[in-house]
């Protein structure tokens, strides 16, 4: 399986990204530039966190406007899997391809720390490694992690089943305890806590592996088991 990273100006875990993919999972992974326009080859995307140009104007607003994110909307369509982490969650947002916002964190502080993670929902090909209401360990590093929608949006992503992490002790005033959520086909997900910087016991966590391993899982599932 092929994965792309997608890199921007300023992206900060693009190598960590990389590496999750690479040594963690075992599968093939390569850097794709913000201005390039094709991402046919791929056969997932990953937006790396960071602070893309600089978290000007707000956070991922100018990432959401590069080249790359017409071919990003593309795979989306294709129903190709799209996680965007962090910072990546912020120009999913920005974009469109999820709905809501991620304002400053509630206490206008910067957070970095490993904390106790929900899984809301493992019928996703992000999380069908883990199961429901597992608590599992991810890091967070963060200004602009406070998740809000409106109620109505809310209801809708709740209905659908779209909310597939949240905080058991909210760390940043997130609305409902989010910390993330996919679209309604369920193969955009955005999330605010690291999955690649826990696929390595030394580092604390090995929960991230099997995020990306439930991406792969269900890839071979789709198109080489039935090949
Ligand atoms: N680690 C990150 O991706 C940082 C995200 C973002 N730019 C923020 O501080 O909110």
């Amino acid at each position: 399986m092929r994965f792309a990273v997608v890199v921007f100006p300023g992206s900060n875990c693009d190598r960590d990204m990389l590496h999750a993919i690479t040594d963690g999972l075992q599968e093939e992974a390569a850097f794709v530039w913000h201005t390039e326009t094709d991402l046919s080859e791929y056969d997932a995307v990953l937006l790396p966190g960071g602070f893309s140009h600089g978290d000007y104007l707000r956070a991922g607003a100018m990432g959401a406007t590069a080249p790359i994110m017409q071919a990003v909307k593309e795979a989306a369509a294709q129903g190709k899997p799209v996680l965007g982490v962090c910072n990546g969650f912020q120009i999913l947002l920005e974009s469109g391809l999820l709905p809501g916002a991620l304002l400053r964190n509630e206490k206008l502080s910067f957070i970095c720390r490993n904390v106790p993670i929900t899984i809301r929902s493992k019928d996703t090909m992000f999380t069908n490694q883990f199961t429901n209401d597992e608590e599992i360990v991810l890091p967070i590093a963060h200004g602009d992690g406070n998740y809000f929608c409106d109620e109505a949006t809310y209801q809708s992503l709740a209905e659908h089943n779209q909310i597939i992490f949240t905080y058991p002790n909210n760390p940043n005033g997130s609305v409902h305890d989010i910390a993330g959520i996919t679209n309604k086909e369920g193969n955009v997900l955005g999330m605010m806590p690291h999955p690649e910087r826990a696929v390595e016991a030394l580092l604390g966590s090995t929960d991230g592996v099997r995020l990306f391993r439930s991406i792969l899982i269900h890839w071979r599932e789709a198109h080489v088991l039935n090949a």
